[in-house]
């Protein structure tokens, strides 16, 4: 278990973050979703002890600098691109093993698990972001840690790439790990992610499994096709529904299941050519749920990201 408490942190005026708490567990992908600026970097940082801030988090139960094996206990993506320009694939993730007491096969191991095999001897300057993300998650998995911290883990990835990030994730919680990863595509964090944790001015919004986050911020719909709009309408409007027209055969209908539209619409004597359930998007629910704080962030973003 991943358990953060109170984390603070401000940069002269700015509250980065502002008094967060929240748990990721293990078995299961935690995104952490929240508008630009909202403050998700500077809190992966603090779990880290990589900033100075108030609060604590613990990787069960011990805090990161308090681990007497960090690499095999928490695999960190944070910046992709700290990885000097000069080293291939190989010579970097060597480098990290030997400090952390990793033989050479694991090194192996991790680039052909991330695909960098037939480029390990390249120089990492000339690596695309997709490849230097690729050599991040290889530098993360190093140690097979039970704690994955990801920052923007599928950022500059390409399809193939994004759809292996998700299987690889899905994978590493299914075996039992804690996998807690931020990402801005919520289209792509609708599917792998099981639990969300969102923040908004640097304070939480929301922890809870993705579909009670969707369930919570948005209203589902069932649509319904008819050549009897008119009066499934008047029938919905004389048993207090609201619902409304989406076209000329369409009607919309708010606050009522599928079933319920269905029986009204046969005690009306109208005919349905279509009945379905209009589903909420995880970015709809984000949108409702963050609105305000992501203005606010964007009227005042004026503080320097740090490199
Ligand atoms: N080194 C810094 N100096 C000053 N302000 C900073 C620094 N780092 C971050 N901030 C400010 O703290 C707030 C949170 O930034 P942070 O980078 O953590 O957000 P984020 O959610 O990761 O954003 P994004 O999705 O855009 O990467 C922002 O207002 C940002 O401008």
């Amino acid at each position: 278990m991943i358990t953060v408490q109170g984390l603070n942190r401000r940069y002269g005026e700015t509250v980065a973050v502002d008094d967060l708490s929240f748990t990721a567990r293990p078995g299961a992908v935690t995104g952490f979703l929240g508008p630009n600026g909202a403050g998700k970097t500077t809190t992966m940082r603090l779990m880290l002890g990589l900033e100075h801030g108030g609060g604590r988090t613990t990787f069960g139960g011990r805090t990161y600098r308090e681990l007497a094996d960090p690499v095999g206990t928490v695999g960190v993506l944070l910046d992709p691109g700290a990885v000097h320009p000069a080293r291939s694939a190989y010579q970097h993730l060597r480098m990290v093993a030997s400090g952390a007491r990793i033989g050479e096969r694991r090194v192996r191991e991790v680039l052909s698990l991330v695909g960098l095999d037939d480029v390990r001897r390249r120089r990492a300057g000339g690596f695309s972001l997709g490849m230097r993300q690729r050599l991040g998650l290889a530098t993360a998995l190093l140690g097979d840690p039970e704690y994955l911290v990801l920052d923007e883990p599928v950022n500059g990835l390409d399809p193939e790439g994004v759809h292996w990030t998700r299987a690889l994730l899905r994978d590493l919680a299914e075996e039992g790990r804690t996998v807690f990863a931020s990402s801005h595509l919520l289209s792509e964090m609708a599917l792998t992610a099981d639990e969300l944790v969102v923040i908004g001015r640097g304070r939480l919004i929301a922890a809870q499994p993705v579909e009670e986050f969707i369930a919570a911020y948005t209203r589902s719909e069932v649509v319904v096709r008819t050549a009897g709009a008119e009066a499934l309408l008047a029938e919905l409007g004389a048993q207090g529904a609201t619902a409304r027209r989406e076209g000329p055969d369409t009607v919309v209908v708010e606050g009522l299941d599928a079933d319920q539209v269905g029986e009204l619409a046969t005690r009306a004597g109208v005919r349905v050519r279509e009945l379905h359930t209009r589903q909420s998007s995880l970015e709809d629910a984000f949108l409702a749920a963050t609105a305000e704080a992501g203005q606010y962030t964007g009227q005042r973003e004026h503080g320097r990201k740090a490199a």
